[in-house]
């Protein structure tokens, strides 16, 4: 087993180089994903439920910028479970789930990322060999952006045109080796590099991958849904979308990596605040804690109640998919469109949301938000590049609106599913819903403007469940959260309620007292509310957002870590004797060290024993 010592000790990751940080993601990888194979020999994860334990791991400050085997947990495994048919899952998975094999999930193109029905790469069949062909016919056709492509998965998926018999029969997935497993060479007809340097998960390694004319065995075709015989007859799949399940499941998981990142942010922001002290509210006290503003209330508030609302949502879709997949089994796909279009919509909503509130919890800390130590930078780097990354938040949102335009034209002639059955009580009032600045009130406002119901009626379920088994006193507090979450978004989407509903100017005053007196009352709870999340220092690896407050000790221990303050010759980067700044900035930049050489030396010194089981 490797010690930490071998990691870069102690030197804070925004110091290393680009390789550096590689290198170190490598290390720290096979050392914490050892303990899923250590947990797996005893008993404590398997292959169908390691969501939990690989999730804490790549939401832990070890793997804090994402890691080179992220994607092989999160796509390739799920894609093999979700595509391959028996006798492929008996082939591959044990090699996959021991780590003997490290894989990529590649279907994104320098081309196209979002409509997957013009991506260019080819598979043509060749029944004279009993081979897939696959080809990159362009460079628009290059796969660009697969996780852990770059220098380390030596499997993948890639999803390609499928042709047989000189037909096209559209996009299907393959597994596809790239790299030989005893020297980790990219084989003859594979192209292969990592893309550089991003705005954030620069330790997920993302790759380039080119094909000239490759060869692989038929059965690689993945043909649990459509099939290729040996003659190159294509039977086509009980479902078109049927191909597309890994992407509804990482859009699943997206959404319990959301709850993680923003009850991070919000309690790091919460608890500097109350050690924050700035300000006199009246001349001659003592300067107050900013968590006293009002104005710094609005700010956070709704992040602690938007966290326990995407946590019961992310529960409850978490459910929904697992009921939906054991229907799909069984042949029944009724609830497959709900289940797409609910994955689309609560992606989308939960990663901007999240990716607002990280921000504004930020710009709530003032200048200490912005030291990376903070780690409110780095965690907003994460959660903006989910609003892009399976499947942009517009087109999924597109998905979502087509789903329920469809559903609502159907309102008299067909069944609706569980989470569009508001529907029927918005068509049913016809629009004209009495205006009450209840939550209720609200809820059905919301219900009338139709495109917020899905999160704010999940949450609101499950709380009523919650009242029958908690305190009063903490029943009291979450149904102070509710109030903020339903008058918060009322406030701020007014224009549509005003639009839709009947509501008054009078009742829209008296919403705003409202919301400003639950503020008020949350104010006491609010550093107990974020505890509650129970984020350990470790977790957290945040200056600003530790258990104990000591804020500034903390910021200048930070600050001393910094190699420019140890020795400052280091200086030499910036303020080099020649002067040549610029020159050596675009010099560094051009540069891709990934790409120098074909193999990294952690391939040999790490990855190759982790995958022999020998670390
Ligand atoms: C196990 C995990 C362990 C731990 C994880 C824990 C922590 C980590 C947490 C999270 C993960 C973190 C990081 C992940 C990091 C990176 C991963 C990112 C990887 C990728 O990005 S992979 C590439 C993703 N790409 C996309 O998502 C592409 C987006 N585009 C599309 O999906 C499609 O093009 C489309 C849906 C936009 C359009 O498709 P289309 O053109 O074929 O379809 P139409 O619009 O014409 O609609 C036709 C019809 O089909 C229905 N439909 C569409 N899609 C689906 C689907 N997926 N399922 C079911 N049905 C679908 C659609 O509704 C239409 O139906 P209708 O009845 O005709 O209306
Ligand atoms: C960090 C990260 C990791 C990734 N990892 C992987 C991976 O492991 N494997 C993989 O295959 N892919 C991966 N991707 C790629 C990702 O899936 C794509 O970036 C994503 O699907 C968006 O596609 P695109 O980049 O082509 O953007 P585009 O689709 O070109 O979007 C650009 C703009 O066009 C708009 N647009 C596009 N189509 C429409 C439309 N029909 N109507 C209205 N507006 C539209 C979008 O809203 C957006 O504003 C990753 C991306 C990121 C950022």
């Amino acid at each position: 087993m490797l010690s930490k010592r071998e990691v870069f000790d102690g030197v804070p990751e925004e110091y290393l180089s680009h390789k550096e940080r590689y290198e170190n993601a490598i290390r720290n990888s096979v050392v914490a994903f050892s303990l899923v194979r250590k947990m797996q020999e005893e008993g404590k994860t398997s292959i169908n439920n390691y969501r939990d334990v690989v999730g804490g791991l790549l939401g832990s400050s070890v793997l804090r910028d994402g890691s080179p085997l992220g994607l092989h947990y999160i796509m390739f495994m799920p894609a093999i479970l979700n595509q391959a048919n028996e006798e492929q899952q008996e082939k591959w998975l044990p090699r996959a789930w021991n780590c003997s094999i490290i894989g990529s999930y590649a279907q994104t193109e320098l081309g196209h990322g979002t409509f997957i029905r013009g991506l260019e790469t080819t598979a043509t069949y060749d029944a004279a060999t009993k081979q897939f062909v696959l080809h990159s016919p362009t460079l628009t056709a290059y796969k660009w952006w697969p996780g852990g492509l770059g220098q380390t998965a030596n499997y993948c998926i890639v999803v390609a045109q499928l042709y047989t018999k000189g037909q096209c029969h559209g996009i299907h997935s393959f597994i596809i080796q790239v790299r030989d497993e005893e020297t980790h060479m990219p084989l003859p007809g594979i192209k292969i590099g990592e893309i550089g340097a991003k705005l954030g998960l620069n330790a997920v390694n993302n790759g380039f991958l080119g094909f000239d004319n490759y060869r692989i065995p038929r059965t690689n075709m993945l043909m649990k849904h459509a099939q290729v015989l040996e003659d190159g007859t294509y039977v086509k799949s009980r479902h078109s979308k049927l191909n597309y399940g890994a992407m509804v499941f990482v859009r699943v998981v997206i959404v319990f990596d959301m709850v993680n990142y923003l009850s991070k942010a919000v309690t790091i922001a919460t608890r500097f605040s109350a050690v924050r002290r700035q300000c006199q509210l009246k001349a001659g006290e003592t300067e107050c804690q900013i968590l006293d503003y009002v104005t710094q209330q609005h700010k956070l508030f709704v992040s602690i109640a938007a966290a326990h609302a995407f946590r019961i949502t992310a529960n409850k879709l978490w459910l929904t998919f697992n009921e939906v997949n054991e229907q799909l089994v069984e042949g029944n796909l009724q609830r497959l469109p709900e289940l797409h279009a609910l994955a689309c919509c609560l992606k989308a909503v939960t990663t901007a949301d999240t990716a607002a509130c990280v921000e504004r919890c930020r710009l709530a800390c003032g200048g200490h938000g912005y030291m990376m130590s903070s780690s409110l930078p780095l965690t907003y780097g994460l959660v903006t590049a989910a609003c892009t990354y399976e499947g942009e938040n517009t087109v999924l949102l597109l998905q979502t609106a087509r789903f329920l335009v469809k559903t609502y034209q159907q309102l008299d002639s067909k069944a609706l599913t569980p989470t569009v059955a508001y529907l029927k009580t918005a068509a049913a009032e016809r629009f004209c819903v009495g205006w009450s600045n209840t939550t209720e009130g609200i809820i059905r406002g919301f219900q009338v403007v139709a495109m917020r119901v899905i999160i704010m009626s999940t949450f609101n379920e499950e709380v009523q469940e919650m009242s029958r088994t908690v305190s009063p006193q903490l029943k009291e507090v979450l149904h102070q959260l509710v109030d903020l979450y339903c008058t918060y978004w009322a406030l701020e989407k007014l224009s549509d309620l005003l639009l839709y509903t009947p509501i008054s100017q009078k009742e829209v005053e008296s919403l705003r007292l409202r919301y400003e007196e639950t503020l008020t009352n949350l104010r006491p709870n609010a550093v107990g509310l974020v505890d509650a999340f129970d984020l350990r220092d470790e977790m957290l690896q945040s200056t600003l957002g530790s258990y104990d407050g000591r804020v500034y000790e903390r910021l200048m221990e930070e600050a001393m870590k910094s190699p420019l303050n140890a020795e400052p010759m280091l200086q030499s980067t910036l303020g080099s004797y020649d002067g040549r700044v610029y020159e050596r900035l675009m010099e560094e930049a051009m540069k891709s060290p990934l790409n120098a050489e074909p193999v990294n030396y952690t391939f040999h010194k790490y990855l190759k024993p982790f995958m022999q089981g020998k670390l």
